[in-house]
């Protein structure tokens, strides 16, 4: 039995001498390795943390010591040492353990967690709420160099320097967040000087000092007690330090005894403390330590090859059909060298959002800001109100954090901003922290705002040409994965703003879909159809203004009405179609709603999900016939 199958918690852990650690790491190590190569995950994140991973278990007590992820997808170790080993096979799979940590999955599991740079802030919550109950166990919060490029990291850290609260946070800095990380902190952070150089300073210095005729001892004793203060000054200490927080590194984030060590001693510390440590991100599997943006988040590959990295953007040999984020990124490129006006802002994933070709193409016309969506949504506006159209490509959940910027700093003023909202909709393994089902009802009700959702990617080529000429705030949302397989049409016609499109019309039922779902809205029309029954379908384009003439028409042709969204029924599209209905007194329809229902979607592969939550073509044609066989 390897060292890794005779832990099932923490004391089982630390039933082992500190020889036997290196060894268990290894076999952390190709168990990682292996599980994700089938699959797929973020692999160089939780490779870089293994003995991290095992430096904070072994010296802490979980679950009664409290242990958050920042992010949580670095934390795969972390779940291989509190009893899952025997799951770890069912990673992101449906039913199987989450790709990041969840307090329902496992009492060692703090904070759910998904979304970066919340685990100060968490870690300062739990911390105060022990503090009150008198509860002296500890609070660690892991937090990587990317996810301390957001303003939240900053709240909680200034916050926590200010309270004395019993918070450690270990910073896992190994300068890259998806992509090599960005700004001004990125830099200070690698401006540390390693031990080595700093010893060899810190003697030649002395040297020098001792040498002073005459007062040379007295300087050097003095030298010698303000060297931590000269210590805290050339190494990002001073950062930390100016939060109040005892700062202790930058060290060796593989180093185990040593981690162990110094994770002893901070351990006797109750007041805000940071431990620096430097990290290889991918470290021991060779393709992802030399390619660590790719094995960022990786699918299945060949563990003996590594694999070949396909660039996101181009379409890959085996890939025939090129993804949504594909199109965008490509049109994207076709726009820009046609306008001037035309800027491309990422919140840290250039590669995800398809813009790793634009930042190539026009540098000068590319912003990454970090992690950092709401300075994102504001920059953009800042960019807007002097003239530039600034298409701010970020996916629907992260953009949830960004609302308020877009309601204050775009839409008050109406700036023409772009908003590219990729991953829309049921995005699969990544499960409830990243679907993007939420972004027509928190944009709807913004006044000056516009959404628009293509029914494939040829649709999405258009709505972005549409929305650089368009001169106020507007939305495309589309989705996770390949296109439908459509030709693309570069020349094809901008759309009229609110103007749907009627695909096929009909007496017994209209289905009324907009974005990728007016697939399923043909298919499950085709169904019907075969059946007997006379169907007219609508690719509503607009979730606003929806095409008020076109509905309205179409509905007062029959009596019976579907809805159709991969988003959440509350405050949706089809939220918006009853509204409209009401407030024109159509009362004949009946109508029913395809969507989400009032719950968050759990992880597993898009179709699969599609089909249990009922957004699939099945879950159209059940609706119809409710209508339709109720006479
Ligand atoms: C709010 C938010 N924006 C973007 C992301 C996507 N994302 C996940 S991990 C990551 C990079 C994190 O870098 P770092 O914290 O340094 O962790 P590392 O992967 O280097 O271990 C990003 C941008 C996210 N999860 N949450
Ligand atoms: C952990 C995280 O938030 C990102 O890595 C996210 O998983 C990327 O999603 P995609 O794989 O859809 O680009
Ligand atoms: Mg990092």
């Amino acid at each position: 039995m390897s060292l890794l199958q005779q832990i099932q918690n923490g004391d089982d852990l630390k039933a082992f001498s500190r020889d036997e650690l290196p060894i268990l790491a290894n076999e952390i190590r190709e168990r990682i390795i292996s599980v994700v190569s089938k699959t797929g995950g973020h692999l160089a994140s939780s490779l870089g943390a293994v003995e991290l991973t095992l430096a904070i278990h072994y010296v802490f007590n979980l679950p009664v010591d409290s242990l958050i992820w920042d992010v949580g997808h670095q934390a795969y170790a972390h779940k291989l040492l509190t009893g899952r080993d025997k799951e770890f096979d069912t990673l992101r799979s449906y039913k199987g353990i989450s790709g990041f940590t969840k307090i329902s999955e496992n009492p060692c599991d703090a904070f759910t967690v998904g979304h970066a740079s919340t685990s100060i802030s968490a870690g300062l919550g739990i911390a105060s709420a022990k503090h009150l109950k008198q509860d002296r166990s500890k609070v660690i919060s892991v937090i990587g160099d990317g996810s301390l490029t957001a303003g939240l990291a900053y709240e909680g850290l200034n916050q926590a320097g200010d309270s004395d609260r019993d918070l450690i946070v270990i910073l896992n800095d190994n300068d890259m967040s998806i992509s090599p990380n960005v700004g001004a902190i990125s830099s200070f952070l690698s401006r540390k000087l390693s031990a080595h150089s700093l010893q060899s300073m810190r003697k030649e210095f002395g040297v020098f000092l001792k040498s002073l005729p005459g007062i040379g001892d007295d300087v050097y004793k003095l030298a010698k007690r303000s060297e931590d203060s000269f210590k805290t000054f050339v190494t990002p200490g001073m950062l930390f330090e100016a939060f109040n927080f005892d700062y202790f590194g930058p060290i060796d984030g593989h180093r185990l005894n040593h981690l162990i060590d110094i994770l002893e001693n901070i351990k006797k510390h109750d007041e805000p403390v940071l431990l620096h440590v430097i990290t290889t991100k991918g470290k021991g599997y060779p393709p992802a330590e030399k390619n660590p943006v790719y094995y960022h988040g990786v699918g299945a590959f060949d563990v003996e090859t590594g694999g070949s990295p396909p660039q996101k953007e181009t379409p890959a040999p085996n890939n025939k059909i090129p993804s949504y984020t594909q199109v965008f990124g490509s049109t994207m490129m076709d726009i820009a060298a046609m306008d001037e006006r035309v800027v491309a802002i990422t919140a840290a994933m250039p590669e995800g959002t398809g813009l790793k070709g634009f930042s190539e193409k026009f540098p000068h016309r590319f912003f990454d800001v970090g992690i950092a969506e709401q300075h994102a949504v504001t920059f953009a506006g800042g960019m807007a109100s002097r003239g530039m159209r600034p298409v701010v490509a970020i996916y629907s959940t992260f953009m949830q954090r960004a609302y308020d910027q877009i309601l204050h700093d775009v839409c008050i003023d109406s700036h023409p901003v772009i908003f590219a909202l990729d991953r829309g909709g049921i995005v699969g393994e990544d499960g409830p922290t990243h679907h993007g089902l939420f972004d027509y009802a928190f944009l709807r009700n913004i006044p000056n705002m516009t959404i628009m959702a293509p029914r494939d990617e040829n649709e999405l080529g258009i709505m972005l040409r549409t929305a650089v000429n368009h001169d106020g705030p507007i939305a495309l949302r589309y989705p996770r994965g390949p296109g439908e397989g459509v030709d693309i049409i570069k020349d094809a016609p901008i759309l009229d703003i609110g103007k749907g499109e009627c695909i096929r019309d009909g007496r017994d039922i209209l289905i009324l879909a907009v974005g990728r779902v007016v697939q399923e809205a043909i298919k499950a029309a085709d169904v019907l159809e075969q059946e007997g029954h006379s169907v007219a379908v609508i690719n509503a384009r607009f979730i606003k203004p929806l095409d008020r003439e076109l509905i309205l028409e179409t509905a007062a042709k029959t009596q019976n009405i579907v809805t159709v969204e991969e988003h959440v029924l509350d405050g949706g599209f089809g939220s918006a179609v009853l509204e409209l209905l009401a407030d024109n007194d159509i009362f004949h329809c009946r109508v029913r709603r395809v969507g989400i229902q009032d719950t968050f979607v759990e992880h597993g592969p898009q179709k699969i999900l599609r089909k249990e939550y009922k957004v699939d073509a099945a879950a159209v044609i059940s609706a119809a016939k409710e209508l339709l066989n109720h006479g």
